[in-house]
């Protein structure tokens, strides 16, 4: 039978299932990381996480931009009001990122003074740098294993039988991938890669197109693994936990 995150992003036949699939150890990497068993079983070490969190601050912010450029990419006024309202969520969330990062003790100062980590920046240029070079299918594309992927994230945290939810450190941060809302907004934007893929020729553009997406999952993999690599100290006995 099918995993329920399967199933649950894009149609059978789409565009979105196809470039999954077409890079699926990628995917899996990706969507399974370690760091993503850890927040799961809730033994990912403190310090991974706090690292994620400040560098996912500053991805935030080039998100936005990316989300910028896909107003200027969009091809109807409606789709514009769509990427100006997402411009707008994501801005917000800054704020509420800020807030959050206070919570696991990582005061805004410090989180403002950071600079950008070499895999924030070569993920976030890479996507914008895509949208730039070429259409909004294209930019879509190196976008979605971002939001898609932390939808389907979550529903594989949900479906592990070594799933920790009392006392679990990180159900905070799983609730909110799990959250009906942001599912939808994951379902939406698998299903926009399907109709751009039938709107604008996304057979053809396969190759070109597989490549960006497996890129950005490749991308998305060492994101996590930039908060497991500040957390080395740690790690000798988190690996050995993990076999
Ligand atoms: C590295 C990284 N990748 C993906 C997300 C998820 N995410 C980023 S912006 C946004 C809003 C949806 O359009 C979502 C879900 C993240 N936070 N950090």
């Amino acid at each position: 039978m099918a995993q329920a995150w399967e199933t649950e992003f894009g149609a059978e036949g789409g565009l979105f299932r196809s470039l999954r699939s077409a890079c699926a150890a990628d995917w899996a990497a990706y969507t399974w990381h370690p760091f993503v068993r850890g927040l799961s079983d809730g033994t990912l070490p403190l310090p991974a996480f706090r690292r994620y969190l400040i560098q996912d601050y500053l991805f935030l912010i080039h998100f936005a931009r990316a989300k910028a450029l896909a107003v200027f990419k969009a091809e109807s006024v409606e789709a514009m009001r769509d990427k100006a309202e997402a411009i707008r969520a994501i801005l917000a969330e800054t704020t509420m990122h800020l807030r959050y990062c206070e919570g696991w003790g990582i005061a805004e100062a410090e989180v403002r003074a950071t600079p950008e980590s070499a895999e924030t920046v070569s993920y976030t240029r890479y996507v914008i740098d895509r949208g730039l070079a070429g259409d909004i299918l294209d930019l879509e594309v190196a976008l979605a294993p971002c939001t898609v992927g932390y939808g389907e994230v979550a529903l594989r945290i949900l479906a592990d039988p070594n799933r920790r939810t009392e006392g679990n450190p990180y159900q905070s941060w799983i609730d909110t991938y799990a959250d009906p809302g942001y599912q939808a907004i994951a379902k939406a934007a698998a299903a926009r890669i399907d109709a751009l893929g039938e709107s604008h020729g996304g057979q053809a553009r396969f190759a070109i197109l597989g490549s960006t997406f497996a890129e950005a999952a490749r991308l998305e993999a060492r994101f996590w693994q930039q908060g497991l690599d500040a957390a080395e100290g740690h790690m000798a006995s988190y690996e050995t936990a993990r076999r």
